[in-house]
């Protein structure tokens, strides 16, 4: 790892040299990343292993082989994981609920599995209900939502007790345009938060990231900021950003072993 970058910055989470599968389909092959404070969006194709990178990131699929650590503790065992999941906020792709639960229930759930005090959930509950702008439904059955609320109220589960790390899983899929304005603000109110969010909009990543990771068959094939992620685009075609054609060209055969 760079050590200069290290020692300017805060590390949160550590992944050293992943190797992650599925029974016998293998996805991640050696991957390492560092996770700082700031947005850092994690772009890539369809079955890139964005979602079992976050996974593993979560604590929720352990590694087959290599290293997770969360806050410098190593994530070895069950009870490692459980302690740093108090620390992490993480909204899958389809995330579970209990449809009989109001909205307000869900996200106090959500606080007490992190085992976020007794006396604080109220207030912290309250207050991520409102970041998401869902006051006014704060007891309306999660059953009863529309999809882009329900997964409001999974960023507001995500955020509540203002966890250290924050990892979202497409958080945008289903919000519609106003909502995802809205949800861009939210991401530029979170200070200090280490947040890694995959998406596939690239407009949220120019909107949101401080940096972006681009995965492709199992690596990170490019890390670093929206000007450096330009460079990369090849010659002008319409319809296009230019942040699009600097993703597309780091896609292209020949600049696999880029990083
Ligand atoms: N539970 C699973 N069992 C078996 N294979 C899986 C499972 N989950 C993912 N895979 C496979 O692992 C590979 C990586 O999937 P993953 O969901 O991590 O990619 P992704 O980059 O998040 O894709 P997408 O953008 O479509 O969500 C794919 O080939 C996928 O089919």
């Amino acid at each position: 790892m760079d050590s200069a970058r290290e020692a300017a910055s805060d590390v949160v989470a550590r992944v050293t040299d992943l190797v992650q599968g599925y029974s016998k389909n293998p996805v991640i092959a050696g991957l390492t990343i560092e996770i700082e404070a700031g947005v850092l969006g994690l772009l890539g194709p369809n079955g890139a292993g964005k979602t079992t990178l976050l996974r593993s990131l979560a604590t929720v699929l352990p590694p087959r082989k290599g290293r997770i650590e969360i806050l410098g503790e190593v994530i070895d065992s069950p009870r490692a994981a459980r302690e740093a999941r108090r620390n992490i906020g993480f909204l899958p792709q389809d995330f579970g609920y209990y449809p009989g639960f109001t909205v307000s229930e869900f996200v106090e759930y959500c606080a007490w599995l992190r085992d976020t005090p007794a006396g604080r959930r109220p207030k912290d509950t309250a207050d991520a209900i409102e970041r998401v702008g869902l006051m006014g439904r704060a007891n309306e059955k999660m059953g009863a939502l529309s999809g882009g609320m329900l997964r409001r109220a999974g960023i507001a589960a995500a955020m509540v007790g203002a966890p250290r790390l924050v990892i979202m899983d497409e958080p945008t899929a289903g919000l519609d345009p106003a909502q995802r304005v809205e949800f861009r603000e939210l991401m530029r109110g979170l200070g200090d938060t280490a947040v890694v969010v995959s998406t596939h909009l690239i407009e949220d990543v120019a909107s949101i990231c401080s940096e972006i990771a681009v995965m492709a068959e199992g690596c990170i094939r490019f890390r670093g900021t929206q000007g450096e992620l330009c460079a990369f685009a090849p010659g002008r075609s319409p319809g296009e950003t230019q942040l699009e054609r600097g993703y597309l060209g780091l896609l292209k055969p020949g600049m696999e072993h880029l990083v």
